[in-house]
Order: structure tokens, then C-alpha cells, then sequence
């Protein structure tokens, strides 16, 4: 988190997360002699969040090996709609052959990777004498089913391809809205800092500049009621999820004033944030409240059911993996780095469609500096 943001001023210098949110910076400017840099919040957020995953996951060498992999990912996140609307993928609309061949070297990509991994788990020569020493337990457990299933590595490279997506595109909006409320709702920057100050899950070095020494993460939900309870809420006002089922038998739904036949074969789909504005459920359901979610010590989403996160069975696998990443990079960021928009007052970038969490509508400049700690 101390890395976030270099200060180059050289764009080829700089990280990835910060090439793609176009940061620039403004020391040179009298105005701001301190260290501060413009840049667009949602695309930081989101390069951050893709270069902390994909390596935890895979190891380094896949980002150093694919360094065009995130603009391939971005390329493609814009035409999920067209594909979850069933346009065949040869349809002649530019942006969306793009879509469709960024995921394609994606696919290849993740391919080429598992075969890498296959080879260093075999004790193999590794294709360009790859280091693969860091691939996760999570990746080679996975292989290791791949593999006793007789999968080909293209099999693979498209079930992993799903799950990364699975795993970042949600979360990566996600944290890009906790950290939104976080910084523009007013008040709640300075409770959240005396909340996670008070709560000992974290400590925070003396160098210059300071860097975040210890973080229990495990704890962060439970000892910091109002961090959680603000994830929650944030969670609760961009979420507008859909989910598919297909009926395999007769059913008849009631609701009370008439019935509805469905015939084995059809489609369903359920809409759960349609409970979300429900004033009965959440009382000011159009506010943003912090502190919704906060039942004595704890915050909890008890309340919040249904919602996002799926029904049944097919409940997202990694919903505890996403709210404890989130919560650990906004605490973060919270611990070190100031941020406020870069004219005038926050403003709500509005709302656009997007996965299970809505995308913001516009682009956010921000200016962001590392805190002064007293
Ligand atoms: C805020 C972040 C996330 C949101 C809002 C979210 C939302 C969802 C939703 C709505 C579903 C469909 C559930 C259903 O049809 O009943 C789902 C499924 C799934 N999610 Fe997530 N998800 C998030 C993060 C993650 C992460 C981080 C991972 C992996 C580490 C993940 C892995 C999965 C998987 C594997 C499924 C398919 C489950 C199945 O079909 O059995 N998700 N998620």
C-alpha cells in the first residue's frame, strides 16, 4: 500500500495501476508543493486490485511474462453485456472483435501458464526457463484436478479465465466504491481512522515514508464494526445482481394472487437488488448510511438477505476472499493516503451497468498525497 503511487513523472516509470488511471503529477505546480498526483480513481483501483490478485494467484511471472494482460482484461470487460445478451462472437462490430480476441490471448495466456506450472510441478525444463516458484497452493491444487480429469490446457485456460473473472471483476468495482463513500461521505474518513487506530489490528512504521507493519486482516471485520458495516452499505447501494436458473421440472409459483406455470427448459432470472430500495427492509433506503449495518460491537448482514452474493447452492465461492481483500486494501489506504477530488467537491460519478456491482458512469479525477501522521 505504501507503493501505491511513486510520484514519477516519467509515465515509463511509473506502475501499471498508475499508467492506466492516467496519473500526473503536481508537485511542479505552486500551488501544490507537496507530493501529490492526479489520477483516475476507478482505473487505479482496479490495476491495483488486478496486480495484487493475479500474482497472489499465479505467481509473478505471469504479469512480467503477459505485462499487456489488464488492457486485454479491460478490452474485454467492456462487451460482457453484448455476450451475456447471446450476440454470436463473430458479429462485425468492432469493439466487440477486439472484446473477443483480448480474451482469446487471455485464454492463451492463462494456457501457456498452467503448461509452465505443469512442467515446474513435474520437475521439468519450464518453457524460457520460467521462475514458477511462487504459484500458489490454490493454482496447483486446481491443476492437480485438471490433470485427473484429462483436461487440455486449453480446457483449462478457459475454466481459469472464468474464475479470474469471477474472483476480480466484482471486487475490483467494489473496492473502487467502498473507497469512494469512505473518502466523500463527510465524517467518515476520520471515524474509520479512529476506529482502526483503537482497534490494534494494525501497526503503522515510523520511516518515511510509513508503511503498514502488521495487518490482521482475520480481524478486520470483526473488530472494526463501522470499516465492515461501510463495505456492506456500499455494497448494498451498487449491487443489482441477476441471477440465471434453468427450471429441469414443472413448477408452479404462486404469489398469492395468481400461479404461474413454468415448463421444464425455461429460464429464470431473479433480480436481487430489487430488495435493496425496499424502505421496510432499510429504512431511508435511497441514503448512504455508514453505520446501516452496526449491531452493538459487530456489523453484520444478517439483515441483508437476499442479496448479491447469489442463492442456493451456486452461492459465490469467494465471497469471504472478497470482502476480506477489500477490507484490507481500504484499510490501507485509509492508514496512509489522502484523497479528495480534483475540482471542487465529491461528486457521485453516477451509476452505469456493469457486472453484479454497478460501474461508475463517468471517469473520477482525484488528487492523492500520503498522510502527514502526527
Ligand atoms: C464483491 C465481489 C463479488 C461479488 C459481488 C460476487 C458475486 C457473485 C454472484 C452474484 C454469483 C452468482 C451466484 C448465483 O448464481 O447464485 C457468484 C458466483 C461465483 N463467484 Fe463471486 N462474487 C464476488 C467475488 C468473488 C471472488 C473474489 C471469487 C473467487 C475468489 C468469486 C468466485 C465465484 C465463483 C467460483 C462463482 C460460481 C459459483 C457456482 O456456480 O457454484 N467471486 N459471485
Amino acid at each position: 500500500m505504501s507503493s501505491l503511487i511513486g510520484f514519477s513523472e516519467n509515465t515509463d516509470l511509473q506502475h501499471p495501476w498508475e499508467q492506466l488511471a492516467n496519473t500526473k503529477v503536481l508537485r511542479l505546480d505552486p500551488a501544490y508543493p507537496g507530493h501529490v498526483v492526479e489520477a483516475d480513481l476507478e482505473s487505479l483501483l482496479r490495476g491495483l486490485s488486478f496486480h495484487i490478485s493475479i500474482p497472489l494467484l499465479y505467481g509473478h511471472d505471469y504479469l512480467d511474462r503477459n505485462p499487456l494482460a489488464l488492457c486485454d482484461w479491460d478490452c474485454f470487460g467492456g462487451q460482457t453485456a453484448l455476450l451475456a445478451l447471446g450476440v454470436p462472437t463473430w458479429v462485425p462490430i468492432p469493439s466487440f472483435r477486439c472484446g473477443i480476441a483480448a480474451r482469446d490471448r487471455l485464454v492463451d495466456s492463462i494456457s501457456c501458464d498452467c503448461r509452465r506450472t505443469k512442467q515446474y510441478r513435474n520437475g521439468e525444463a519450464v518453457d524460457y526457463g520460467a521462475d514458477m516458484t511462487d504459484v500458489s497452493e490454490t493454482a496447483l491444487d486446481r491443476y492437480k484436478v485438471y490433470d485427473r480429469h484429462g483436461l487440455s490446457a486449453e480446457n483449462i485456460g478457459h475454466i481459469e479465465f472464468s474464475l479470474l473473472w469471477a474472483q476480480n471483476k466484482n471486487t475490483q468495482q467494489l473496492l473502487f466504491w467502498y473507497i469512494f463513500y469512505i473518502y466523500s461521505v463527510p465524517g467518515l474518513l476520520d471515524s474509520l481512522r479512529q476506529e482502526l487506530a483503537s482497534s490494534g489490528v494494525r501497526s503503522i512504521s515510523a520511516d518515511d515514508p510509513p508503511r503498514i507493519t502488521r495487518l490482521n486482516i482475520g480481524a478486520l471485520g470483526k473488530q472494526c464494526p463501522l470499516l465492515k458495516s461501510t463495505f456492506l452499505e456500499s455494497f448494498r447501494v451498487t449491487e443489482e445482481s441477476i441471477m440465471f436458473r434453468r427450471v429441469t421440472e414443472r413448477l408452479t409459483l404462486d404469489d398469492g394472487k395468481d400461479q404461474y406455470q413454468l415448463r421444464p427448459g425455461s429460464w429464470l432470472s431473479v433480480s436481487t437488488a430489487l430488495t435493496r430500495h425496499v424502505s421496510s427492509i432499510y429504512p431511508l433506503p435511497l441514503e448512504f448510511l455508514p453505520d446501516r449495518f452496526v449491531e452493538g460491537s459487530t456489523a453484520s448482514y444478517k439483515t441483508l438477505r437476499p442479496w448479491g452474493l447469489g442463492l442456493g447452492l451456486t452461492m459465490c465461492k469467494g465471497r469471504t476472499f472478497a470482502e476480506k481483500k477489500v477490507l484490507a486494501v481500504a484499510a490501507g489506504m485509509i492508514a496512509l493516503w489522502d484523497i479528495e477530488q480534483a475540482v471542487g467537491e465529491w461528486q457521485h460519478p453516477g451509476f452505469r451497468t456493469g457486472a453484479t456491482v454497478l460501474d461508475p458512469a463517468s471517469k473520477l479525477r482525484v488528487r492523492i498525497k500520503r498522510r502527514t501522521l502526527d
